[in-house]
């Protein structure tokens, strides 16, 4: 049973002001209402967080980590409660959610398991040298939580980039408190994950301020909790003016903070000719399973494909087109998110050189047609329109005169979550260069596969140079997503006795370097 109230610090708070969830497939109001936090309770929250943050960063890694494991385990035995209200209020369908959830829980516990193992704190000692001229000092490094952090739940993965996805993981991880925001798509399934976590605080015995869930409809909420004092990073997903906006809020405070945001990206795709001259038709029906996945709503979308016009590219848009015409209808998150991709689909058909290439099954107004494009590459150069994300299972094909078209139009591009090569051996002098390209507007590239579907791993960079993220030299998703909310901190000369037990002179078992040197 839903409560419809937010969470501050481990109290459940309702509020004269609600709004409702609607369900995504008929835009039908769910019940209950939910309430809407007020400024005085982002206040409220932030400062629970700030007075939480000295025992949490302190707690021993080892409770750090069964408390992970803890809310994975409470987030499983939600059971079908949960994905029935996720189908609800997102339309994603289940088999979708069930991996989403499993992805969600895995990535907690690889993140108990990461803060067990130390490697992440990156400890090094480097040893005093008095013979030195002048005498070097004893330096010793480790990097410490960076504060309570403020994460915006998504709406595209109300799971595993919600108000336990990777942000709150990865925060949690790294010994910081969590103030969620959450998205005002999916307040039921916030609430249910708020409250597996919540379940996992008190059992573990640790103060409510260490998480909190606060619910509203306004942009007012987002700003207060961004500009509060308290607040020492920001997680986010979501669109470029959102992202932008929280940037901006972060920057302005008399103190400013990171805003790590990822926001928008089409994942240029390349086709290198001997490929596509031997795989034509595989590659269009394995491209418009990609771009369709989810009604197309994964930031890692091939949104722009790229080949060298001829009869290959020809087959391979004959198979796009054929593949396209068995693609349904699907319910997209929101009213809003369904409206802005009808309009920029309609924007982007009537832009100058641009052809349709095939249409999906039309559906309701809460549905998004999948629709792929043809351009040429001059036409593609000249028009920032054409390679605009725009949010749903659309996307471009370029048809490029040659190769050096393909870079330029590469090097053109804004930067991205991800880059694809297609090729086979006689490509690979040709895909080296563009690899080149690609490693400097991308933050994964990928070879043979498709973008959609990020693996949570320890080398797994989700990230990449503006307006892919805020900050390029992120992740969001993988083990490396905790140096996000970490910050180094020197120890110079100081007595064994003061320093942190893993920085001690006869400490063993975490990964340190020493005088320059890995080791236990
Ligand atoms: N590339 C990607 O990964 C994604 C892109 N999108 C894009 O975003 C569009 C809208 O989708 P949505 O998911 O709602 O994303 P939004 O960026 O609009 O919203 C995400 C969250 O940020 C908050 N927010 C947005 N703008 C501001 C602001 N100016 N100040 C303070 N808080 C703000 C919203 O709160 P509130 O609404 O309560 O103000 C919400 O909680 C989509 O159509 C799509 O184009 C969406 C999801 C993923
Ligand atoms: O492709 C994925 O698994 C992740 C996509 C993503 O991060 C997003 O859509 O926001």
């Amino acid at each position: 049973m839903l409560r419809g109230k937010n969470l501050i610090a481990g109290e459940w708070r309702t509020a004269d002001e609600t709004f409702r969830a609607v369900e995504a497939a008929t835009g039908e109001p769910l019940d209950p209402p939910f309430a809407c936090a007020s400024a005085a309770e982002v206040a409220e929250a932030c400062a629970a967080a700030a007075e939480a943050q000295p025992h949490f960063a302190a707690l021993p890694l080892e409770r750090r980590a069964a408390f992970l494991r803890l809310v994975a385990d409470k987030i499983d035995g939600l059971g079908t409660i949960l994905t029935r209200r996720v189908m609800a209020e997102s339309g994603l369908p289940e088999m979708r959610l069930d991996g989403e959830r499993a992805r969600t829980v895995g990535q907690l516990r690889l993140f108990a398991e990461e803060i067990e193992n130390g490697a992440w704190q990156a400890l090094r000692i480097d040893h005093a040298d008095p013979s030195r001229t002048p005498p070097k000092p004893d330096v010793r490094m480790r990097k410490i939580p960076i504060g309570p952090v403020a994460v915006f739940g998504a709406s595209n993965f109300p799971l595993a980039f919600s108000v336990a996805g990777g942000d709150t993981a990865s925060a949690l991880a790294a010994g910081c408190c969590v103030v969620v925001k959450g998205h005002p798509a999916h307040p039921g399934t916030s609430e249910l994950v708020a409250g597996a976590i919540a379940e996992a605080v008190a059992q573990i015995d640790l103060p409510g301020g260490v998480f909190s869930l606060l619910n509203s409809t306004s942009n007012a909420l987002g700003e207060a909790l961004v500009r509060d004092p308290r607040i020492a990073a920001v997680g986010f997903t979501g669109s470029r003016g959102g992202g932008l906006a929280l940037m901006q809020h972060a920057a302005n405070r008399p103190v400013p903070i990171p805003v790590y945001a990822e926001m928008s990206s089409v994942n240029p795709v390349v086709l290198m000719p001997h490929r596509l001259a031997r795989a034509a038709e595989e590659l269009g029906k394995a491209y418009v399973a990609s771009l369709t996945l989810g009604a197309g709503q994964f930031c890692t979308n091939p949104g722009v494909v790229l080949g060298i016009a001829g009869d290959a590219l020809d087959t391979f848009l004959g198979a796009v087109r054929g593949e396209l015409s068995q693609v349904p209808a699907q319910t997209m998150l929101t009213g809003n998110i369904a409206d802005a991709y009808a309009t920029g689909s309609q924007r982007l058909s009537g832009e100058a050189g641009v052809e349709l290439v095939g249409l999906g099954a039309e559906g309701s107004a809460r549905c998004g047609r999948a629709q792929v494009y043809t351009a040429s590459g001059s036409a593609f150069a000249a028009n920032r329109v054409l390679s605009e994300e725009n949010f749903g299972p659309g996307s471009i094909v370029v048809q490029c005169t040659d190769l050096a078209e393909v870079r330029s139009i590469l090097a053109a591009m804004e930067g991205q979550l991800t880059a694809t090569l297609h090729m086979e051996e006689a490509d690979y002098e040709d895909a080296a260069a563009i690899l080149a390209i690609m490693e400097n507007r991308a933050g994964r590239i990928l070879a043979n596969g498709w973008p959609t579907g990020v693996d949570v791993t320890h080398a797994m960079v989700h990230g990449g140079p503006f307006p892919a993220t805020s900050d390029g030299r992120s992740t969001s998703v993988g083990t490396l997503a905790i140096d996000r909310f970490l910050r180094p901190v020197a120890y110079q000369n100081m007595p064994d006795a003061l320093l942190p037990a893993r920085l001690r002179e006869g400490d063993a078992g975490t990964l340190r370097r020493i005088d320059g040197e890995y080791g236990c």
